[in-house]
């Protein structure tokens, strides 16, 4: 694809490295092949240490911020703590600097097995709507007022 005039930071957590390192790789060239630019790469120990990272790279020239982490299920429900307080986080920061940042974090609940089975598909997504909803909200920050039905794809 033609290259688009997106940047994006990507926050990625060390934890479960097997996996978040192929998950890396692929967003990475996922990136490339959609046309945008990855301007910096933070990593973070694991997926709960995610939140401060993204806000800091929103600060930052970026257009979106994409996650990539695995939260494995463990023998206690401490993977659903992390789950549920990352998603909700990233969220609320999006919201606050008025900037996507998609979730590429595989699980809670996963195993190992369904973590690597879900390593491409989670980063590629991750980095397609970050690519598709920074495209978008620049067009609708360039669009005039119109009394027509405006339609923003
Ligand atoms: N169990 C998983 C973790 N745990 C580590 C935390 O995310 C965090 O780094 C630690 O509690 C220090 O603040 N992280 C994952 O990404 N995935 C896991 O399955
Ligand atoms: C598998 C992990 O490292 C994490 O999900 C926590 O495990 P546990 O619940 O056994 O402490």
């Amino acid at each position: 694809m033609q290259e688009n005039s997106v940047k994006l930071g990507i926050v990625v957590a060390d934890f479960n490295y097997d996996i978040t390192y192929l998950m890396l790789q692929k967003a990475i060239s996922h990136a490339k092949f959609l046309g945008a630019q990855v301007k910096i790469v933070f990593k973070v120990p694991g997926s709960y240490d995610m939140p401060l990272a993204v806000k800091k790279l929103l600060e930052r020239d970026v257009d979106a911020v994409v996650t990539l982490g695995a939260v494995i299920r463990g023998e206690t429900k401490h993977d659903e703590v992390i789950g549920a307080q990352i998603a909700r986080l990233i969220a609320d920061l999006s919201l606050q600097y008025g900037k996507p940042v998609t979730l590429g974090v595989i699980g809670p609940g996963a195993t190992h097995e369904q973590a690597v089975e879900r390593i491409e598909e989670y980063a590629n997504r991750a980095v397609e709507s970050a690519v598709k909803l920074a495209l978008r909200y620049k067009k609708l920050e360039t669009m005039k007022e119109s009394q027509e039905t405006v339609l923003i794809e």
